[in-house]
């Protein structure tokens, strides 16, 4: 993708798991930018690394050899207090379950990471995001008695209540219906349009993966080519090839 500056930059990033003859490469050498303001979606077979490859991008894992750049500063070296601190400052992440408490409300739900920092977020920035997400209505219920939909966009009001750099997304549609996944990927769409939000996301969901950008793939631990304006067609082809020749 023609963009200026890379917001997140791996470079020759490499990750295994377990020893000797158990040792799997999730990431092999891998090379990948991802520029400011686009919306990239990483697809590939089971078991190709895009969650290693998320988690190492977003300061989560700890990569083994290479470099990981992350909004401007270089993660290898940092130590744990650093990178907490960086994490909460620039990264925003949304998983398939939505991890969110039950017994809190959906406004408490939001504000939990900011106190949980030792800042208490002002009443006025959590009741924004939640009206933002098309939840003004839903702000005293909790997960219980929210729509899957609904308590994915809750977690998405908590991941943006700071305002970060990158949103990063592990297959936030993942246990949605495809209307409710619908909603969500058009709320993603629209925040890169209108705030020029950076986001990368993994999925299976070719459909999903058509609201993005671009769409970086993955097999086998590497990268496998990118997809610019993609359509679910093109997706699910090229995601089809890459399974069969794996
Ligand atoms: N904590 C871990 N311990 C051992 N092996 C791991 C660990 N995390 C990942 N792996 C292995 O690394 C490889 C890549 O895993 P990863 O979860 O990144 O793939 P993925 O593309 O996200 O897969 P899926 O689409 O099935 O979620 C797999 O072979 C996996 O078994």
């Amino acid at each position: 993708m023609d963009t200026g500056t890379a917001m997140v930059r791996l470079e020759s990033v490499s990750r295994g798991f377990g020893k000797r003859d158990n040792r799997v490469i999730a990431l092999d050498e891998v090379t990948l930018d991802f520029p400011e303001g686009v919306f990239t979606a990483v697809m590939g077979p089971s078991g190709s690394g895009k969650s290693t490859m998320l988690q190492c991008a977003a300061g989560i894992d700890r990569v083994d050899s290479g470099e990981v750049t992350l909004a401007g500063t270089r993660l290898r070296g940092l130590g744990e207090a650093a990178l907490t601190r960086l994490r909460r400052q620039h990264v925003g992440f949304v998983f398939q379950t939505f991890n969110l408490i039950p017994s809190l409300t959906a406004r408490q739900n939001v504000a939990l990471p900011l106190m949980l920092a030792g800042k208490k977020p002002a009443r006025k920035a959590v009741d924004a995001a939640l009206d933002r997400l098309g939840l003004g209505e839903r702000k005293q219920h909790r997960p219980g008695e929210l729509s899957g939909g609904q308590q994915q966009r809750v977690a998405l009001a908590r991941a943006l209540l700071t305002g970060p750099k990158v949103l990063f997304a592990d297959e936030p549609t993942g246990a949605l219906d495809s209307k409710s996944s619908r909603q969500v990927m058009q709320l993603l769409r629209e925040l890169v349009d209108t705030t020029g939000q950076t986001i990368i996301m993994v999925t299976h969901d070719p459909v999903a993966a058509s609201y993005a950008d671009q769409i970086v793939f993955l097999a086998d631990g590497r990268p496998a080519g990118v997809l610019e304006s993609p359509t679910p067609e093109l997706a699910a082809a090229r995601i089809t090839k890459l399974e069969q020749s794996w």
